[in-house]
């Protein structure tokens, strides 16, 4: 038996990652200033903040104005959208993130809906969602664009290619179904109401699996050959050694007996949500200085 490819998300993240440092260093010789980004965490959850740590140095790497902001966990839906006010004014910035999921006191649309389109680096708008949606430019979801620089990576042209996408949030599975259908795949959406979701799955030359369940896709699942991409993030406790660890969506040491090729996790589709945010905010510079978009990004 053959076994798949792991996709090395980790190191393809770094080269997008050089290739953004390049074109930051292009825009601040033009622009005669740094491209800025944003984050806005509320609340003390372990996991957002590692991320937005993460976020943090990688786009004062990139060469890049990093402006953080943590809110308690009680601040006032109010506050926060006088905040992201503040941002969509300031002219040194040029992508806001606010990372969800947000306190439940606290309305997730109406906080999405008060950051400007054109700094909306999450591409969560509705602006940027109808965009999308009618192929029109937009900004694009960070973690579904990664996974279509891995795709078309691991297999060139898309076109005409069965694409399952297990997951249907208006953060992942909708806007991959989106670029996957813009790729000239035929798509298909699964969800908690999918009957008999292993045959459904089974169709699939590519399967994305965003579910936020651990290890629920099953290795006989695949259809051999296929490529899957995991973009599942699951905090679980290993029974072996009681350690907490991450795993994905995808039963992977299964999996990689039926797969072309399959993402890790961690190492592959999170390194390239980061990669992309900071892609997404220089081509968010290049557009707020009417400049042409950022050279082969
Ligand atoms: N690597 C990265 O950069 C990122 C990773 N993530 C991770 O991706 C995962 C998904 O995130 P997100 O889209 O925000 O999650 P949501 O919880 O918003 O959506 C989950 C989706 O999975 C579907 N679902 C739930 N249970 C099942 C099931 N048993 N069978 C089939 N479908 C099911 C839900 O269906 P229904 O709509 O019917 O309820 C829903 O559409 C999470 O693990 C998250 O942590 C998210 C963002 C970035
Ligand atoms: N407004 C908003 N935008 C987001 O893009 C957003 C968000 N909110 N909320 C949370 C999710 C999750 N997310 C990840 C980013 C990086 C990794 C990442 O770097 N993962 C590494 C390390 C994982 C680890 O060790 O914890 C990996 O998979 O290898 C994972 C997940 C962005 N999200
Ligand atoms: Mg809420």
């Amino acid at each position: 038996m053959t076994i798949g490819k792991i996709i090395d998300g980790k190191a393809f993240a770094a080269g997008l990652r050089a290739q953004v440092a390049e074109g930051v260093a292009a825009f601040a010789a033009q622009a005669g200033r740094k491209p800025g980004l944003a984050v806005v965490l509320v609340g003390e959850d372990p996991a957002s903040s590692v991320y937005v740590r993460n976020k943090g140095r990688m786009t004062v790497e990139a060469g890049m104005e990093s402006f953080e902001f943590k809110l308690p966990a009680t601040i006032g839906e109010d506050e926060l959208l006088d905040l992201i006010e503040e941002l969509n004014a300031d002219e040194r910035i040029d992508g806001i993130l606010c990372q969800l999921p947000l306190p439940g006191h606290i309305d997730e649309a109406s906080v999405i809906a008060a950051v400007s389109p054109d700094k909306d680096v999450d591409g969560f708008h509705v602006v940027n969602a109808g965009r999308l949606a009618t192929g029109q430019e937009a900004l694009v979801p960070c973690t579904p664009l990664g996974c279509i620089m891995l795709l078309k990576d691991e297999l060139g042209d898309l076109s005409g290619l069965e694409a399952v996408v297990v997951g249907r949030s208006n953060i992942v599975g909708k806007p991959m179904a989106q670029l996957l259908l813009a790729e000239n795949c035929t798509v298909t959406l699964a969800h908690s109401r999918t009957r008999d979701i292993a045959s459904v799955v089974h169709r699939a030359d590519i399967v994305v699996a965003a579910v936020g369940r651990a290890e629920m896709v099953k290795g006989e699942w695949i259809k051999p050959g296929a490529t899957v991409i995991d973009v599942g993030i699951n905090r679980v406790v290993d029974t072996e050694d009681g350690k907490a660890r991450i795993v994905g969506d995808v039963a992977t040491a299964e999996a990689l007996a039926h797969v072309r090729a399959i993402t890790p996790v961690p190492g592959g589709v999170g390194p390239m949500t980061i990669a992309v945010l900071l892609r997404n905010t220089l081509v968010a510079a290049h557009a707020r200085a009417g400049l042409p978009g950022p050279e082969g990004l």
